[in-house]
This record gives structure tokens, sequence and C-alpha cells, in this order.
């Protein structure tokens, strides 16, 4: 048993502040575990994310074994181009062998000793321990409530978009009352489903949103799309990244050295030292990826002066919605004209559809994966889903949640959670979910503040089209909110930018309205089954 230091008795302090300090520093984490354990622990997530960053697969038909494939850029390209439902399962199924399978036999020990180290920071377990920092004592069954509010918009877009993979790839493949096969949704993960979109858009002849082509044309870098990144920064009166920053980031893959590959952003708490280390492909997914890692470091510099016991996200929610909301206004076709990338837009209803469509493949189809990576952890973590069932309680999960299921079945010798980098890397999940449904909340308070909404108002400036792009009234209102760090509970901090003291999903409903509409004619027009149903054996323990 941890004991309480009796130097500082904090919990009888009056002045709020250091008590504050105080308590957050007094959590030791993974730290209260005796040493032994804590090496072994580190050890084996090391273990798992090193596997996790060499891992590549042979390449498809290929049997001489010259070609191996890595995730990043290859994998990910065949994702988004091919339409070989066998190339798609090959890679799909052998990322699997190379990653999860292999990691299986040391994902038991790793939580058994993450919930020993719970246990002795005064937690019941691990699940609980990661959601501490949202304060609230019912906080899961608020993820279900927000995820009920969601789930009828999801299930517009799964059922049409269901119903075009069908038309492509006929019955033998998809049926169209059934899950989608996991294989033919563009994403290692089916998380975001949002390389569909040239194929399956509402009005394919109107203009397409995707301005890839044009960064190619432009001789777009990797450091160019980050320098581009900075300016929508600056111009909202928000800092530009410090020299080390560029001198010291990793922006493209390097040649001939392992890296684990997925995108992150690290302060070094020096006050001055801010990197992001990503392995970059000229492509709009990669730019909207490098405006979410730099939300990262532009929250570490806006409070980068306070006691470094704050120098963290209100919640950890908060960190992963920096990015994102600006990208919001960054994705929009009125400012990627402006900033040369797309061509004059039509602003016509059609083209607002599309548009809606394409965030929305993104947006609203990452809620259920958003939810479930961690809903399946904290059942793990709290013994409700025991070793042996380990992969098909995952299953369950994806089938119930996002409506998909494998292109072959699976077993319990698979391991398919460890397909996926923060199951290997240890990174805590939810706080992507919390921060999909917040940025909405930011994005239309910081459209007020720029005047492009109106909440008395909401249809006479469609907050989708709204670009904050210069407005120094919205970077401001942001920069307040980001100055605080973790120094007040992350009610206060939401509530000093939007008024609001809890999560709400109004805003993103709002957002999305004219696309659920649309939605709702067209999957009624064309007879669709809302849901998915199957007889279907997806695993076997
Ligand atoms: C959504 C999450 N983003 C991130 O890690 O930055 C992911 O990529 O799975
Ligand atoms: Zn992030």
């Amino acid at each position: 048993m941890w004991v309480e230091t009796v130097k500082y008795p904090w919990s009888t302090y009056k002045d709020p502040d250091i008590k504050r300090q105080f308590k957050l520093m007094s959590v030791l984490g993974t730290d209260a575990l005796p040493e032994d354990k804590l090496k072994k622990l580190d050890e084996i997530v090391s273990a798992m994310e090193s596997l996790y960053g060499r891992a590549t697969i042979p390449e498809y038909g290929d049997n001489n074994l010259n070609r191996t494939l890595s995730l990043e850029p290859d994998i990910n390209d065949i994702l988004d181009k091919s339409t070989d439902v066998n190339e798609l399962k090959h890679v799909w199924v052998q990322w699997r062998e190379a990653t999860g399978k292999k990691i299986r036999p040391m994902y038991a020990e790793y939580v058994k000793l993450s919930n020993e180290a719970a246990r002795l920071n005064n937690y019941t377990d691990n699940a609980e321990f990661w959601i501490r920092g949202y304060d609230v004592d019912d906080f899961r069954p608020r993820m279900e409530h927000l995820w009920n509010q969601i789930k009828p918009l999801y299930l517009q877009i799964h059922a049409y978009v269901r119903r075009k993979l069908w038309e492509l790839y006929g019955s033998s493949v998809i049926t169209r009352r059934g899950p989608i096969p996991a294989h033919l949704l563009g994403d290692m993960w089916a998380q975001s489903w949002e390389r569909l979109d040239d194929f399956t858009r509402p009005y394919p002849t109107i203009d397409d949103v995707n301005p890839t082509s044009a960064m190619i044309n432009q001789n777009y870098t990797p450091k160019k799309m980050f320098k581009v990144a900075e300016e929508f920064f600056t111009s909202l009166n928000l800092s530009a990244m410090p020299q080390t920053f560029w001198e010291k980031s990793i922006l493209e893959k390097p040649n001939g050295r392992d890296l684990v590959c997925h995108a992150s952003a690290w302060d070094f708490y020096d006050s001055n030292d801010f990197r992001i280390k990503q392995c970059t492909s000229v492509n709009f997914m990669d730019f909207i990826t490098a405006h979410h890692e730099m939300g990262h470091i532009q929250y570490f510099l806006q409070y980068k002066d306070l006691p470094f016991i704050y120098r963290d996200g209100a919640n950890e929610g908060f960190h992963e919605a920096i990015g994102d909301t600006i990208a919001l206004s960054v994705s929009t076709p009125k400012h990627l004209h402006k900033i040369g990338l797309l061509p004059k837009t039509s602003r016509t209803y059609e083209a607002d559809i599309n548009y809606l469509y394409k965030i929305g493949l993104d947006k609203v189809v990452f809620l259920p994966f958003g939810y479930l990576m961690d809903l399946w952890r904290w059942n793990v973590f709290k013994g409700l889903t025991t070793e042996d069932q380990y992969n098909c309680d995952w299953w369950k999960l994806k089938y119930s949640y996002q409506g998909i299921e494998p292109p072959v079945t699976r077993t319990e010798n698979d391991f398919d959670p460890g397909s996926k980098y923060h199951i290997v890397g240890n990174v805590p999940y939810i706080r992507y979910f919390v921060s999909y449904i917040v940025q909405f909340q930011f994005h239309q308070a910081l459209c007020e503040k720029a005047d492009q909404f109106d909440p008395k108002n909401p249809t006479s400036k469609p907050l989708h089209e709204c670009d904050i792009y210069q407005s120094k009234n919205a970077g401001n209102a942001f920069k307040d909110m980001l100055k605080l760090g973790s120094s007040k509970p992350w009610f206060d901090a939401m509530e000093l930018l939007t008024g609001q003291r809890e999560m709400d999903a109004r805003p993103l409903l709002n957002y999305f309205n004219p696309l659920y509409e649309w939605l709702k004619n067209e999957n009624k027009r064309t007879g669709e089954h809302l849901g998915w149903e199957t007889n279907k054996k997806i695993c076997f323990k």
C-alpha cells in the first residue's frame, strides 16, 4: 500500500490552486509498481510497440517474397486505390498476421500489471484509472448516451455506403441487409471511410473536394504542408512554431531505419523543445493530420509557462480536438479555394451535400470505432472480457456498434485489437471519441466569435460553411481556453469558450443535419434496410 506523504497533508489545504497542484502531482501512475514489475510492464509495452513499428507484409500475389509492404505508405495506398477484393482481403489478413497474432501472447500480462498499478493508485482497475480525468462518476453511461444520440445518423450513412459498395462489388461480396465486410471500407480498421468518397459521393458529377492533385501539381512537400498549417494558426493570432520545431521534428519517413510511423506530437517540458513525428505523404489526409498534430503543439505552446503539473489538456479529449477544430475550417471548399488548393467551387445544394458527406465519412463514421476501442479495453481491465475471448468479444463490439464483419472468419488464435497502434502503444482511445464530439462545440463557439454562425438563426450561416481563418476574435477566445492547460477543471475551460459545462452532441448533429435529411430521403427512395443482420458465424472461440 502506498504510504500518503504525511509531510504535505494537502487534502486539508484551503487554497484551491495549491490543493489542485498537489492532487495532480500525487498521482504516481505505473511508478507505484515495485521496480521489477514496472520494468516488466515497460518492456512489454516497448516490445509490442516496436513489433508493430517493424511490421511488414508480403506483397499480394508475390510468391518470391522480394517486396514487403509497410502500413505507411504502402498498405494505405492499396486501401486507397485498390478495388480488387482479393488484394484488399490479403492486406487486411496479412497485417493482422504480422501484428495482432504476434502480440497476443504478451497482452494478458500487460493487462495484469496495468491493473496492479491502477490498484496501487487506489482505483479498482485500469479502466477507472484511465477515465479519472473526466471528473464525473457516470462517465461511461454518458458516453453510451452520446453514442445513442448519434446512432440514427450513423445508421443512415452505413445503409447508404453499403448500397454503393453493393453496386460496385455485387451480391457475392456484400448484401444490402448485412454487416459491411471490413476490408472494403478504405481503412485498415474501418475507423474512417473517407477514402470511399471518390466513388460513393451523392452527386458524382459535382466538383470533387479532394485537393491532393493540386498539392502534387504545386510541388507541395511535407515541410510546406506544415508551413501552410502553421500560417492558419498565426492568422488567428496564435503562436508560430519555434525554430527548434523545424530543426528537430521528423516530418518524413526516414530511409533505412525502423520508426513507429503513427503520427505523434511531443512536449519536452523545457518550454522550448516541441516536435512532431509523422511519416507524411503529400496528400489531403496527411495535410489534415498535420493540422491535428500541430494542434497538440499549439496547446503545448499556449500553456508552456504554467507550473509543469498544469501543462496538459483540460482533459485528454481537448488535446485531440484542437487541431481537428482548426481542420473543420481548413477543409471547407471556401478555405481550400482561398489557399489555392481548389478551383472556384459551386455553392449549390448538391455541393453542400457532397461536402458534408465527405466530412461525415470521417467524423460520424469514426464515432462507433472511437467508442468501442475502450469499451473493449474497459471490459478487459474489468475482467468482463477474459483472455480466452479477447478476439470474439472484439468482433461482437465491431459487429454491434460499427455494423461490419471480417472478410474471413476469426478465431481466438487471432488478436485483431493488436492490429491497431493505440492498443499496442498503451494509448487510451476514448479521448478521440470525446474529441470528435467537443470539436463541434468548439467549432460552433469559434464560428460565433468569427461572426460566421448565429445560434439564434442557425441556418442563416450554415455551420459547415464556417471558416475562422484570420479571425483574431476567434483566435483570442481559443487562446484563452488553451492557456488554462489543466489548471482548472475541464468544465470551466469548456464554459470559457462555449458557455456550456458538458459534452453535447447537438453541435455535431446540427452541423450534419442537411446530410441527415438527404440520406433519409435517399435511403427511403432506394428502400434501404437500416441496420444489419447476419446468421454467419463471425468468430470461433
Ligand atoms: C483517431 C486517432 N488519431 C490519432 O492517433 O492521432 C487514430 O489515428 O486512430
Ligand atoms: Zn492526437
